[in-house]
């Protein structure tokens, strides 16, 4: 099993989220703005807040970047801190296990810094208690000693932005979610973007690669730049085995296709997962703790990593009874609909899409 190729097939392909290989990523991401390819209007504006900004000596305003997971939320926040020429803290919401641990970030920034919380609708309720007023006023209310001799002090902050990741919004606090003045909300990539992207990434790996390959590999990335990055480089490990020196579009076909990517991007638990609702269900509706029981996997991991792309491809929708598969949905699986799941399409409104 020490062979590239076999080593790929153990892990879910085209998971939208992290796995341990992605720290191979750093060298696939972009550093500035400028190189930052796709999401026009958020990179739009956020050139003109960073400006306004500078412009003013002041930290920009706190940022929250919400949207499904791999499309450039952390890779944003670390251009954020280099383009405005500040300081860069990470760390996550679990991370953050205790009031303390807050505080010691907070009174270690510099001014204008940026602090950068990742999977902050994972923040506990005591925690979150401390960032309000840090967020608000820059000011740090703490409680020192226990019983009748603590007391409370309050220690002034530097002025600095906060900038939140989360692949959920609707979990994040309505509190929490108003002390962000910029929310910028991601979306999945287009095709001729995500093209761009593989280009720049087969430079970087210094990978012959045709447009034609590049437009292969796009094509069946999920929307997502770090599925393209992975799918990009089990290419690569396909042309090096067979000796391929140039990667035509047949040659990503035949690697996509053994590592049974469809042709839409959709991976073997994608079709798990509408299968089950068209063979189990009758197409739905079905709720997701069903659904995640029935296919044994997390139910976070369904609504982040499965659902958000299978709902933008119009072959899911989400109805306040539950899942449905759609019309497109059963052709995309050679099914035919039951008169009864077919409703789907006409079962309106499905559930906004901030929810997901
Ligand atoms: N616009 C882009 N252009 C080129 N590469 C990109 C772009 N957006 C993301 N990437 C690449 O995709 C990978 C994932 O990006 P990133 O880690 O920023 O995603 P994320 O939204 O933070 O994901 P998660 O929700 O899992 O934390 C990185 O390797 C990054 O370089
Ligand atoms: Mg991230």
């Amino acid at each position: 099993m020490s062979s590239p190729i076999q080593n790929a097939g153990e892990t879910r392909m085209i998971t939208p989220e992290r796995a341990e290989e992605d720290n191979s990523e750093q060298s696939l991401r972009p550093l500035a703005l400028g190189e930052f390819i796709g999401q026009q209007k958020l990179r739009e504006n956020l050139a003109i807040f960073i400006e306004a900004a500078k412009a003013r000596g002041e930290a920009l305003d706190h940022a929250l970047f919400y949207g499904p997971p791999g499309l450039g939320k952390t890779t944003l926040s670390q251009i954020v801190a280099r383009e405005l020429g500040v300081g860069f803290r990470a760390t996550s919401g679990p991370v953050i296990a205790r009031a303390g641990d807050l505080a010691a970030l907070l009174t270690n920034l510099q001014p204008r810094d940026v602090l950068f919380i990742d999977e902050i609708h994972r923040l506990s309720p005591a925690v979150e208690e401390i960032l309000y007023p840090a967020m608000e006023d820059f000011q740090l209310d703490l409680i020192i000693g226990e019983g009748p001799a603590a007391r409370s002090v309050r220690i002034d902050l530097p002025k600095f932005t906060l900038v939140g990741a989360t692949t959920r919004l609707g979990m994040i606090t309505t509190p929490l979610r108003e002390r962000f003045g910029i929310p910028l909300r991601l979306n999945f990539y287009t095709h001729p973007e995500l093209e761009l992207i593989v280009r720049r990434g087969a430079r970087v790996l210094g990978l012959d690669l045709a447009d034609t390959g590049a437009a292969e590999i796009a094509r069946r990335a999920r929307g997502t730049p770090r599925v393209a990055g992975r799918l990009l480089r089990r290419v690569r490990d396909f042309a090096i085995v067979a000796k391929v020196s140039r990667v035509e579009a047949h040659h990503a076909d035949a690697a996509l296709t053994r590592l049974e990517v469809d042709q839409l991007g959709l991976d073997a638990m994608d079709r798990r997962y509408l299968t089950c609702i068209a063979e189990n269900y009758d197409g739905g509706p079905v709720g997701v703790e069903t659904m995640a029981a029935a296919l044994s996997e997390q139910r976070d991991t369904i609504e982040d990593a499965i659902e958000p792309y299978l709902i933008q491809q119009g072959l899911l929708q989400r109805t306040p009874r539950g899942r449905m598969l759609t019309l497109n949905g059963y052709k995309h699986l050679g099914l035919t609909p039951s008169s009864h799941a077919a409703q789907a399409d006409l079962l309106g409104p499905a559930i906004g899409e901030d929810e997901l």
